[in-house]
């Protein structure tokens, strides 16, 4: 069976991979050429472990790119995996899906099925289904759930499968069935359901994992003010399999590219049917009220930190990714800069330092005070001189570091551990000041 996947970013790219891995004959489509050349030479565009070897082992035999939409014709599943982006009022921004489905549109000779894999709006599979009227094409919802820098592995084990269709139709069941194949043989479980339910199941859990996160921070600016310890706060909590451990680490709050718009997306979804959001409102303001805060806990150190140097060690918006998009230290970065400050940046993913360097080059907005930012190959150049050490990403290997090593390399004797990743007695111990979120 021949497939197609319409966008090749990080969530059409490792479907057009895993699906060529499990031998189908697969072509990838997008309409950034450069990216197109990049993967007709086994180059991967983004940094996804292990994702590369696996572009490098199909491509050139059952897996090619193109930008062009006519090889569609040949195709008889058509994954959509363009982005969804936010507009300016916080809306998504169906766009690249509508432009999308109307390019589509031209090449149907034969029976087809759309399985939409991009998060959408409730209701907007029926409007595709609409707008896609008098085609012999078929529209399955199908969200996805992988999460950057374990997306391979999240594509090889979903926690479930989502397939929502139009109760009329009756082929599309089966045609599921034997692509999804190897996970039906897994018993991973598969809910079938109507465009709607499923639309909504992905934004419910975005939206609830987003809010479990902005519960923990919110907690964590009064255990700031109160002697209480947030991480045993959280520890403790999870205990209670009611509530579950993850997704309770408080820190200076999510980000990428799907928390923070869902949260928004669903917001307006609630607005627009007249039933005023409370708990997503409040999900949201936790949120982007979080960095601020911990950014005035380090000012409040210091007075002044104008002409202050400081290491911020994770750029991307979480461990092993290049992604920067809504990343929280990047706005702490943003917000130390405009203050003066002067910043030396590293992650541990080369490409999250080259995209970096690469925005507050080119980027005009953040150009013009990039002269203050310099991002390093090496942690130990990053810190350095410094006045401050700036824990910004969940990295565990940053729990590798040798502090005892470090103490002499810098100027003051600090750590602001934005992400309750350092042992804080340990650091303690040999005398670094120790500042965390909502712990000592
Ligand atoms: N990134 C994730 O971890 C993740 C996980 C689950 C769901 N999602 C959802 O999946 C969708 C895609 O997200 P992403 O992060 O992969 O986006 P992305 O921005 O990385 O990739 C989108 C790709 O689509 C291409 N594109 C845009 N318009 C096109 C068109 N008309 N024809 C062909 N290609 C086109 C772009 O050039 C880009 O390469 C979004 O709806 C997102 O919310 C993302
Ligand atoms: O306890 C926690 C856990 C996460 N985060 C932050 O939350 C953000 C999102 O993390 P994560 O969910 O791991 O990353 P994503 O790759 O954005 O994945 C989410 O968004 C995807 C896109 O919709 C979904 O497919 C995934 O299921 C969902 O986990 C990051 O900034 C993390 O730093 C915290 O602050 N505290």
């Amino acid at each position: 069976m021949k497939i197609s996947v319409i966008g090749t970013g990080y969530v059409g790219l490792i479907q057009a991979v895993g699906l060529a891995n499990f031998g189908f004959k697969v072509i990838g489509i997008d309409i950034d050429d450069s990216k197109v050349k990049m993967l007709n030479n086994g180059i991967c565009p983004l940094y996804e472990e292990g994702l590369e070897e696996l572009l490098k082992k199909h491509t050139g035999k059952n897996l090619e790119f193109t930008t062009s939409y006519e090889k569609i014709k040949d195709s008889e599943v058509i994954f959509l995996c363009v982005g969804t982006p936010q507009d300016n009022n916080g809306n998504t921004d169906l766009k690249y899906i509508f432009s999308a489905v109307d390019n589509l549109k031209k090449h149907i000779s034969g029976k087809k099925y759309l399985v939409v894999k991009s998060t959408v709006p409730i209701g907007t599979n029926q409007l595709l289904k609409e707008r896609l009227n008098g085609y012999n094409i078929e529209i399955i919802s199908n969200p996805e759930f992988l999460r950057e820098g374990m997306a391979l592995k999240d594509f090889l084990n979903p926690e479930r499968i989502i397939l929502g269709f139009d109760e009329n139709d009756l082929s599309s069941k089966e045609i599921l069935k034997y692509i999804y194949q190897y996970f039906i043989e897994k018993n991973i479980p598969l809910i079938l359901t109507n465009y709607e339910t499923a639309e909504m199941i992905k934004y419910a859990s975005n939206a609830f994992l987003a809010t479990k996160i902005s519960f923990i921070n919110e907690l964590s600016k009064l255990a700031d003010k109160t002697n209480a310890d947030i991480k045993t706060v959280s520890y403790a909590m999870g205990l209670d399999d009611r509530i579950g451990k993850k997704f309770l680490n408080a820190g200076i709050g999510y980000g990428g590219s799907c928390f923070p718009k869902d949260v928004k997306s669903l917001t307006k979804q609630f607005e627009s049917k007249g039933i005023d959001p409370k708990l997503m409102t409040a999900t949201d303001s936790v949120n982007e009220n979080q960095v601020k805060w911990f950014f005035e806990k380090i000012k409040n150190y210091y007075g002044d930190i104008s002409g202050k140097t400081f290491a911020v060690l994770g750029l991307a918006f979480k461990p092993d990714t290049d992604d920067l998009r809504e990343s929280a230290s990047i706005k702490l970065i943003d917000l130390l800069l405009k203050e003066d400050a002067i910043i030396k940046g590293f992650d541990n993913v080369k490409r999250a330092r080259e995209n970096a360097y690469n925005m507050y080059t080119l980027d005009k907005s953040k150009a013009f005070y990039g002269y203050n930012l310099y991002i390093l190959d090496s942690l130990v150049e990053a810190v350095t001189g410094v006045d401050g050490i700036i824990f910004a990403v969940e990295d565990t290997k940053f729990n590798t570091i040798d502090f005892e090593n470090i103490f002499n390399m810098v100027n003051e004797k600090v750590i602001f551990d934005g992400r309750n990743i350092i042992d804080n007695e340990k650091i303690k111990k040999i005398e670094f000041e120790y500042i965390g979120v909502g712990l000592r």
